[in-house]
């Protein structure tokens, strides 16, 4: 793992219209690692995503890629750069199936995966190929929208709350799936309010309240830290 980050945020501020929503969030992520953002409903997570991936334009500070800014850069420029967003709602085509919602455009660089990997990473996605979008179960549609990505080259993936509303069993297997994507070297920011799920998988946690990161620590430290963060989160 080099030391340099991959992924370097500084003094990213964001805005709804006039709502001054990110004030100042620094945030490194190196090569091959999984960060976790926790934090309060409304704190801001997501804005984060969607700030750093460039799809909430109003933004000041500094994204940089592999050193370089990726701030002035259009979505689709800042997807060939290398980043990948998985947003909560998931974005998959419902009226289109399976194998259709893969081999859809937009796939942005060679080095994205073939559907042929795709399916090997998710069988299940291959025995529901010519299911319909609507037709598939949470879990399911969660792994299409992250194997969409995963077909663009992504380097670095945005993934918001997988875990949301599934069952534990799917959620195991979300895990497992992101496991084996570490493995692979993927680099991945996570926002998780599912802390069993998140300590399987992060290798740094930070928090973030009002808008702002208030603390970081390293993923073994969750532990020891879970009075604080009930206390913060108010879980
Ligand atoms: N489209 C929007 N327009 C205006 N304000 C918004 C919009 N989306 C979010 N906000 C506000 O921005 C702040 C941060 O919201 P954000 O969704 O980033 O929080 P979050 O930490 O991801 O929480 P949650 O877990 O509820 O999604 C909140 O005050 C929220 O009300």
């Amino acid at each position: 793992m080099s030391s340099a980050p991959l992924l370097e945020v500084r003094g990213l501020n964001a805005w709804y219209g006039e709502s001054h929503v990110l004030h100042g969030v620094d945030l490194d992520i190196r090569e091959g690692e999984t960060v976790t953002l926790l934090g309060r409903n409304g704190a801001g997570k997501t804005t984060t995503l969607r700030a750093i991936m460039g799809i909430l334009r109003r933004r000041e500070g500094v994204i940089r890629l592999r050193g370089k800014n990726l701030l002035s850069l259009p979505l689709h420029k800042v997807a060939q750069a290398g980043l990948g967003y998985v947003p909560e709602e998931r974005g998959i085509f419902a009226s289109l199936n399976v194998s259709e919602n893969l081999t859809l455009p937009p796939t942005v660089s060679d080095s994205g995966m073939s559907v042929e990997e795709i399916y090997t990473l998710f069988p299940n996605l291959y025995e529901r190929r010519s299911s319909q979008g609507t037709k598939l179960s949470g879990g399911e549609q969660q792994m299409l929208a992250i194997a969409r990505v995963l077909r663009t080259g992504a380097k670095v993936i945005l993934l918001d709350e997988p875990t949301e509303g599934l069952a534990p069993v799917i959620v195991q297997r979300i895990g497992d799936v992101l496991v084996e994507l570490k493995k692979r070297g993927m680099t991945i920011l996570l926002v998780e309010q599912n802390f069993r799920f998140a300590k399987k998988v992060a290798d740094r946690f930070y928090l973030m309240e009002d808008g702002r990161m208030v603390n970081s620590f390293p993923g073994h430290e969750l532990d020891a830290r879970m009075d604080e963060l009930h206390e913060v989160l108010g879980v």
